[in-house]
């Protein structure tokens, strides 16, 4: 398949980035990087996640996050809601997109969400319906499509079926997270083949952490497969609290450079971007694990 002729980037730095870091990050900060990531031509920022802060203190400014962004007109500011509390705390604020998510392995939803699949899905089916009556888009995740901390592989027949629930249960599109970053361009490869089968490829979201450092080979993989929507995080910032060892997701500068270069457009000015990762990481004093955006600030 040709390679698509645009791609969206979700860019996931200030939620999924931000979620791990053991310092408690301040909301003013969380501020800017939305608002600088505005300014280099993102047009869809996860801002913040409405979860029990007991379980994720990092994200308990959610509501001084989504009420203080400075909306630039075209960009969608969207946040996690996992059941019916975080979404009403998300409608309070005006986001305007939510993403309810799951996993396609028992072990990784009980430790992220502490409940089964089953039971997730049964809790994302009020939430999906009281977004949808309020006009609000939800995103579905799953986690763990190409291994979990927990249980090792996990088979692509399993992310197909909890991904096709919840594709019919009214997400308008399904992020595909390689949580732990174990995946490689074959298994990456098969994964959206089997998955494929039930969801239009262009409702589908490429969404890898780099642990292994093969993130990017599996973008260019599924990129071959017609993927158009990828998920990335600038400087390559975060990490999922209830996935030990998971480093962060493939770096938003790393990607653009790659689809550029490719002759993909993006909409995004990478120098901007470059320097909102070395700002952020020196901000909160991180090493930046964008190469590009390492090679761009050293020339
Ligand atoms: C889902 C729950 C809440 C269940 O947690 P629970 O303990 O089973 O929930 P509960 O309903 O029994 O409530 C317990 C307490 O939490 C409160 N609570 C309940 N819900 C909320 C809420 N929405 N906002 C604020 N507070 C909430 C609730 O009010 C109560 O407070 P208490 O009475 O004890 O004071 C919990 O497990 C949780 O918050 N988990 C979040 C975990 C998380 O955020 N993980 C990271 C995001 S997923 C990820 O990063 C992967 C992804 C998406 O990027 C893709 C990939 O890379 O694979």
């Amino acid at each position: 398949m040709p390679f698509p002729k645009q791609v969206r980037l979700v860019e996931v730095g200030a939620r999924d980035g931000l979620q791990n870091e053991p310092n408690p990050v301040a909301t003013e900060t969380k501020l800017e990087l939305i608002d600088r990531l505005g300014a280099a031509g993102v047009n869809y920022i996860e801002a913040a996640s409405f979860v029990s802060p007991k379980w994720v203190p990092q994200m308990g400014d959610a509501r001084e996050v989504m009420t203080g962004i400075q909306r630039r007109e075209g960009i969608t500011y969207a946040a996690l809601t996992p059941n019916l509390k975080g979404l009403e705390g998300a409608l309070e604020t005006g986001v305007q997109e939510v993403a309810v998510f799951g996993a396609a392995s028992e072990s990784f939803t009980k430790k992220n969400i502490n409940c089964t699949i089953a039971e997730s899905l049964e809790r994302f089916a009020p939430v999906i319906e009281k977004a949808r009556d309020a006009g609000i888009p939800v995103r579905g995740y799953v986690s763990t499509v190409l291994g979990c901390p927990y249980e090792g592989d996990i088979a692509p027949e399993k992310v197909a079926e909890v991904s096709k629930t919840l594709f019919e249960m009214g997400c308008y599109e399904i992020s595909l997270g390689d949580t732990i970053g174990v995946g490689t361009p074959l298994k990456a490869k098969r994964m959206l083949e089997v998955v494929s089968r039930d969801i239009p490829i262009d409702k589908l979201a490429a969404h890898f952490h780099d642990t292994y450092g093969q993130a990017l080979a599996n973008l260019y993989a599924v990129l071959e497969e017609g993927i158009s929507i990828i998920d990335s995080s600038v400087a390559g910032l975060g990490g999922c609290p209830y996935a030990k060892g998971a480093s962060g997701n493939v770096a938003s500068e790393d990607v653009v450079y790659l689809l550029h270069g490719l002759g993909i457009q993006t909409g995004i000015d990478l120098q901007k971007l470059a320097e909102t990762g070395h700002w952020i990481t020196q901000s909160i004093q991180r090493p930046n694990r964008s190469k590009v955006g390492t090679a761009l600030m050293t020339k």
